[in-house]
């Protein structure tokens, strides 16, 4: 019998006898494993809390109770266990299911998760609510113990202890695993309190107003349902340490849960291939200039917030493991941390994406560039990331890095460039960082050199006539194919901060048309700062500003969202003659 066809709300898997969930729970694994092997997705995660995610349904009511799934990357169990069974096929696809809960996918999905360590915070928000509208709603946070070193877990922890009247129940996700192992002295904490090494009453939560419950094993139903029932019942904060395996029920992801922690479409039978390196991608690049420059300069730290391998630190980490540093999901304390070693001489390098870079905005400007201090940033998926999607996708850092003081930015546009750059910014007096998409670039091999590229300094890599098209970073690929169908120059601008201005200026005086072109929000983007580099000498210009859009792109493929935002060639050189077609005699046939 498929007790899963007959669940399309958790109303139907509480109406279950309690003696068919352990079925129900092998079904769910068998689903989870086959899902996830035809689409790609967060595996591990998923396959570790599926009897969590059953007895989360099965004692709490969704919708009217509200359960937080941090991050949210282990929540495909309760969107099939929430009616969403049939569409799972669709996951991180155009169109189909987001890779996290999202509100307008479902009620049961109470807040949108994905950047880690939010649930908490959401969590105690919604049980204050439920105290002020004389509710007896029940709020509940399922955080892992990666995301629970992240400060604004934290933050949460400090403001939810107080107050003995709400209903909150945080469920502590420990398997020992972020990405990588878990690291720091809160995962030695919760191992000391797994294996019974703490007084009873002196943990960390109960320190902080929560009451303390387990550890409890996390995939057996009959200890779950009961201590689940159990802070159900009690009033006031609660935490309910959860011990499980990340993987489990799939040998390969038990054994190896770092690699399949994220994967791509494999078959169960082979597993997944491991370190099969395509066309090596621009975090390879990167892992291997961290190497050689920290074999040429012994000040090199690299730090990485809870990311080594989807940042390409694992080589590094191995080689100098007294100068590699996992913060946790960490990334402002990354930065402040970064800051303390430059004021001591040493040089870090903080290997972050794009998108987990905002969560330490003001560390970036108060701590880093306000005293311009000597930190290099390697900005990884910068642009659209495609199956992630929204959440993840580092559309903001030219427009929130270039308008802070004393900040360094450049765009990569191959491979090779992308080496230099972050020689440059690594030698560079100050805060400096290199953005670079996800995946592979064109294919231009790096030299074994640590070269720089001159600072400040743009390129024109095709001379044409009438209009100018200023690249930067990957879209120079595409702006070279649409500059050739219409005979137009084409630069690398490789620097948004500082800009080339003078470049700029150059080409204004040579060009009736200009046109910028980025992949990054376009407001207050890159083509913002040649605006302001026209306006600021006085030079008026025809200019057309091409990027992103103001709006929250979606999960599908990367390639098909660039030609959807109009980023690739042919919709370059549409955008180019719709905007300019007024002035058709100029768009010159091709003049090479
Ligand atoms: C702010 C932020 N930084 C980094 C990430 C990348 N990330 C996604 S899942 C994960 C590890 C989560 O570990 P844990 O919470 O223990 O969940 P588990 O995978 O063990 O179930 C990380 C670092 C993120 N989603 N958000
Ligand atoms: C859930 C999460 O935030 C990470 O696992 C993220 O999905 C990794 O992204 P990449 O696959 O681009 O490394
Ligand atoms: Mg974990």
């Amino acid at each position: 019998m498929d007790l899963l066809e007959a669940i399309n709300d958790p109303a139907a898997l509480r109406a279950l006898p309690r003696a068919r969930l352990e079925m129900l729970a092998r079904q769910l694994r068998r689903f989870l494993l086959d899902t996830v092997a035809r689409t790609g997705g967060h595996l591990a995660s998923n396959l570790g809390t599926v009897e969590l995610t059953i007895a989360l349904h099965y004692v709490f009511a969704t919708p009217h109770d509200r359960i937080v799934w941090d991050v949210g990357h282990q929540s495909y169990g309760h969107k099939v266990l929430t009616g969403r069974r049939t569409q799972m096929h669709t996951l991180r696809q155009a169109g189909g299911l987001s890779g996290f809960p999202r509100r307008c996918e479902s009620v049961h999905d109470c807040f949108g998760t994905a950047h880690s360590s939010t649930a908490l915070s959401a969590a105690l928000g919604m049980a204050l609510a439920a105290k002020l509208q004389g509710d007896d709603r029940h709020a509940v946070a399922v955080c892992g113990d990666g995301a629970l070193s992240a400060g604004m877990a934290f933050e949460a922890l400090n403001n939810a202890g107080v107050d003995p009247s709400l209903r909150l129940l945080v469920v502590v996700n420990h398997n020992g695993m972020s990405i990588s192992p878990a690291v720091g002295a809160l995962d030695r904490h919760l191992s000391d309190l797994a294996a019974g090494r703490v007084r009873p009453g002196a943990s960390l939560f109960e320190a902080l107003g929560f009451a303390y419950a387990g550890p409890v094993d996390g995939h057996d139903l009959d200890a779950l349902i009961p201590a689940l029932e159990a802070a159900r019942g009690r009033a006031g904060p609660q935490v309910l340490h959860v011990v499980t395996r990340k993987g489990k029920g799939y040998a390969r992801a038990e054994t190896a849960p770092t690699l399949y922690h994220g994967t791509g479409r494999f078959d169960p039978a082979q597993g997944v291939a491991d370190g099969a390196r395509g066309r090596p991608a621009y975090t390879d690049v990167f892992g291997d200039w961290l190497c050689d420059m920290a074999a040429h300069d012994p000040r090199l730290v690299g730090i990485t917030p809870a990311m080594r391998e989807g940042s390409g630190l694992v080589r590094f980490a191995r080689r100098f493991p007294d100068r590699y540093v996992d913060v946790g999901i960490a990334e402002q304390h990354a930065l402040t941390f970064a800051g303390g070693l430059a004021v001591e001489g040493m040089k870090p390098v903080v290997a972050i994406y794009s998108t987990f870079l905002q969560r330490a905005y003001d560390q970036l400007i108060h701590d880093v560039a306000r005293q311009n201090l000597d930190v290099t940033f390697a900005l990884d998926r910068a642009g659209l990331v495609g199956a992630d999607g929204a959440t993840h996708a580092g559309n903001y850092d030219i427009a929130y890095l270039r308008c802070v003081p004393n900040m360094v930015l450049m765009a990569a546009s191959d491979e090779a460039e992308c080496r230099r750059m972050l020689t440059t910014a690594y030698r560079h007096p100050g805060p400096a960082a290199v953005r670079y998409p996800r995946g592979p670039g064109p294919g231009i091999v790096p030299a074994a050199e640590l070269d720089t590229i001159p600072f400040g300094r743009g390129e024109v890599r095709r001379r044409g006539s009438g209009i100018a098209i200023l690249a930067f970073g990957p879209m120079l690929a595409p702006s070279l194919d649409a500059g050739a169908e219409l005979g137009a120059t084409v630069v690398n601008m490789r620097f948004v901060k500082p800009l080339d201005a003078d470049l700029v200026a150059a080409l204004a005086r040579d060009h009736a048309q200009l046109v910028t072109v980025e992949e990054g929000a376009v407001m207050g983007g890159a083509g913002a700062a040649v605006a302001e580099a026209l306006a600021a000498a006085g030079i008026q210009r025809p200019l057309l500003m091409l990027g992103l859009p103001d709006m929250f792109i979606e999960h599908g493929d990367p390639a098909a969202l660039l030609g959807a935002a109009g980023l690739d060639a042919a919709g370059i050189a549409a955008a180019i003659r719709q905007r300019y077609r007024a002035d058709a005699p100029l768009l010159v046939a091709n003049s090479s």
